[in-house]
Parts: structure tokens; C-alpha cells; sequence
């Protein structure tokens, strides 16, 4: 990484980009020692391990998300380029290689003093806001880098949470819209128009649901906010109403547990006994194909869908769309404004309003009310 020592003015004061993922295994020797990273400490059963790890080995032993990433973070380094902005970009992943550390010590080589952070999960929620502030902290104090007031050698700011920005929004109605054609194209225009569009995203504990609403509305309510734009942009687009829900999928933990439901297979059994005979299915959940989306939509919910005699297409994710990516430049922009103390707009499609950056103090924890007195950064405090 080269580092100019000026930063370009318009993201002054950084002078690098963190694209900071979750990470995944990209051949089978990977599969298990991923698992082991990603669950330490969490209780999983067994029984669920195994069977994820299967669908890893289904693959291959590849998820496409390292894929993925690269070709996010190639496609916003020609998105900077293009603006004439010198802005370097580090990859670093909480669960595989590159990891948090490999991306931090790349920072600190290159004499980075503040970084902005690009967290590759769209929603607030402990898995897609506080998880990944918690490691950069103990990846931090690992290095020790970390002071005792939350002092780091690098200071590294996330931007927003960023589902409801219109560039996600733009980019998700554009994929439906092709989903809907496809699948014209596939079973005929009578099915197309009738087809429903059921949003799909991960889901969570009820518990962790519960804490998610103190970065401004719930995980699942970020999630219906969103969608309700998306269908409605989509219906404007095709020219008739588009009759839409939300479902979830890649449940875990123990079956005492509740998690957000109704899982997307169920729904869709659900659907086809009323009579519902198309569908198209919107990972509005996962900004890219993740094992979620090849497996548990692509290869499962389709086969769901394909045995009760439904026509099912499933849209892209926003990946490198356009106006995902111009987004993402933007937010960029924006963080650096908050940081300079500038005036700055916050764009947000539906009803909630742009999400604050840094988080409020006791946002996004993984129980209500619990501090686990594991330091967060990227708030106003170092561990609340
Ligand atoms: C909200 C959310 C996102 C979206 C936000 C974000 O993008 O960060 C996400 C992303 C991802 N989750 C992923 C993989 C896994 N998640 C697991 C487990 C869990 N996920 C959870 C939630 C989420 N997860 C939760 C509450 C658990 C239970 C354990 C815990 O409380 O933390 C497990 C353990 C086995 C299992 O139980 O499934 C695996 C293997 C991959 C990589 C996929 C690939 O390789 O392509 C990605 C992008
Ligand atoms: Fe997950």
C-alpha cells in the first residue's frame, strides 16, 4: 500500500479505507478451522456445525464472499479513481484471511492515522454493527495498540449503518426489477405479475433483535423500512402493485432459542397452500453472495419452491452494482465531512432517518441491557 501523506480533501482526515468483512473459507482444508473462528464461545450445537460445514463442502469448500470482496474493493477503487480521490483501501476479514490483525498491522506499516471503516453488512444489529467494532478493539489491544481511554495508534472510524441509504435501496430495486423479468421470461408475464417478492435476510435471536433498538429501530424494522421503499420503487417500475413480505433464513443455535421467523421455507409452504403460485426471492439481508444466499436461498428455499410447483427466481444482491458502490464513495464522504465538523446531508430512503455514526453509546449489544465489558470502537465511548 502507498500512502500519500497529504490525504485528498475530500476525505480528509483519512488517509486510508478498512473494508472490513466477515470472511470465509475458499477451499475444504479452510471449512473447519473457519467454523472453529466463527463460533468460539457461542454456544453452537454440534449437530448445526456439521451441518454447515456441509454446505461448505457442497461448494467445494469455497464461499464466494473473499471473491466477493476483492471485486467490491476493486470496484471502489476505480469509483475513487474516477473522482480523483487518493484514497488507499485495506481488506481485512473478523473470521479468515486476511484478518483483522493482517489489515491492522498493514495500516500501522503504512503510518495510517485514521482510517474510515466499510463494515460489509448493511444493518445494525450485534452481528452487523458491534461484533466487528468489539474485534477491532481486542485485535487492537492485541497489537498493543489500544490506550486505556480507548487512545489507538490508528483511529478508525465506521461509517453508518447503511441500508436505508439511497444507493443500497437503487441498487436492490434494480436487481428485483431484473428478477421480475426473468422470471418473464421463465414462466410467462401472467406469472411474473402476479409473482410476490419476499425480502430475505439472516435472522437472529429475539434477544439480540431486542437490543438492536437502540441504534435507532430494530433489525427487523430496518429491514420492513427498507423493503417497503424497494416494493414500491419496483412496482412503479414494472407498473403494478407488488404484493411483498419479509422472511428470514440461516437460523442457528438451539431450538429453545427463538430467532426471528418466519424462515423462508415455511413462508413459502405457507404461500403455495393459499394458492400462490410465483415468487421472487430478495436477499435484501447480504450486500453480496454469501454461503447464505448459494445455500440456503439458491440451493434450498429454490428446491422448496421448485417441490410445491412454484416459479421462483432469485434476485442478485447489490455486489458491485453502480449505485451500491457510488453509494458506499458517498458515505465515505459523508463520514469524512462529520469528522472535519462540516455541515454535511445524510441521504435516507423511508422513515427512520440516516443512522448516527459514530453509534450511540449502548447500541447494538448482543443481550438488552447487557454489557458484556468488551470494548466497542467506533462510539462516542470506548466500551459502552
Ligand atoms: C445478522 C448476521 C449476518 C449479516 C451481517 C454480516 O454480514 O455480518 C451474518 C453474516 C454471515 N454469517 C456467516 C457465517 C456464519 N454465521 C454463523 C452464525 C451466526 N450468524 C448470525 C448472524 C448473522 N450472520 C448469528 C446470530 C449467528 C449465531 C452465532 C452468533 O451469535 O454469532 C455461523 C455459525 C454456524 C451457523 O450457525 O450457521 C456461520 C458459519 C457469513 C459467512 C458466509 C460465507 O462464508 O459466505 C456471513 C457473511
Ligand atoms: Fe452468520
Amino acid at each position: 500500500m502507498s500512502m500519500s501523506t497529504v490525504p485528498a480533501p475530500a476525505v480528509r482526515p483519512y488517509d486510508a479505507l478498512l473494508l472490513f468483512s466477515f470472511g470465509g473459507p475458499n477451499k475444504p482444508e479452510d471449512v473447519v478451522p473457519f467454523l472453529r473462528n466463527v463460533t468460539a464461545g457461542k454456544g453452537i450445537p454440534d449437530a448445526r456445525l456439521e451441518e454447515v460445514g456441509e454446505h461448505y463442502y457442497g461448494f467445494g469448500g469455497k464461499s464466494p464472499i473473499n471473491e466477493q470482496n476483492l471485486a467490491l474493493k476493486a470496484a471502489l477503487e476505480d469509483e475513487l479513481a474516477a473522482r480523483g480521490i487518493d484514497l488507499p483501501i485495506v481488506w481485512g476479514n473478523r473470521n479468515w484471511a486476511p484478518y483483522t490483525k493482517d489489515a491492522l498491522e498493514e495500516l500501522k506499516a503504512a503510518g495510517a492515522q485514521r482510517a474510515v471503516v466499510l463494515v460489509t453488512s448493511a444493518y445494525s444489529s450485534y452481528s452487523g454493527c458491534r461484533q466487528y467494532r468489539e474485534n477491532l478493539a481486542l485485535t487492537l489491544d492485541e497489537l498493543g495498540d489500544l490506550g486505556p481511554e480507548g487512545s489507538t495508534s490508528v483511529q478508525l472510524d465506521k461509517v453508518r449503518s447503511y441500508f436505508n441509504h439511497p444507493g443500497f435501496a437503487r441498487a436492490n430495486v434494480d436487481a428485483v426489477v431484473d428478477a421480475y423479468r426473468a422470471l418473464a421470461a421463465k414462466a410467462g408475464t401472467e406469472a411474473a405479475s402476479a409473482a410476490d417478492l419476499v425480502f430475505v435476510t439472516h435472522s437472529i435471536p429475539e434477544t439480540m433483535e431486542a437490543a438492536s433498538v437502540v441504534s435507532g429501530a430494530t433489525y427487523s424494522s430496518q429491514h420492513l423500512d427498507l423493503a417497503a421503499v424497494v416494493a414500491e420503487q419496483v412496482g412503479a417500475e414494472l407498473g403494478h402493485e407488488v404484493p411483498w413480505t419479509l422472511a428470514y433464513c440461516s437460523r442457528s443455535g438451539p431450538p429453545s432459542q427463538p430467532w426471528l421467523e418466519p424462515d423462508v421455507n415455511d413462508l413459502l409452504r405457507d404461500m403455495a397452500a393459499d394458492g400462490r403460485t410465483s415468487v421472487v426471492l430478495s436477499p435484501i439481508g447480504f450486500i453480496s453472495d454469501h454461503m447464505e444466499v448459494a445455500y440456503d436461498l439458491d440451493t434450498e428455499a429454490l428446491a422448496t419452491a421448485a417441490e410445491l410447483g412454484m416459479s421462483a427466481v432469485r434476485a442478485g444482491t447489490v455486489s458491485t452494482r453502480a449505485p451500491f458502490v457510488a453509494g458506499l464513495v458517498d458515505l465515505v464522504l459523508e463520514r469524512a465531512a462529520i469528522a472535519r465538523g462540516d455541515d454535511v446531508e445524510q441521504p435516507a430512503v423511508g422513515t427512520l432517518g440516516a443512522f448516527p455514526s459514530p453509534c450511540r453509546p449502548g447500541c447494538c449489544r448482543r443481550r438488552d441491557g447487557e454489557d458484556s465489558g468488551v470494548p466497542a470502537l467506533c462510539s462516542t465511548g470506548l466500551t459502552t
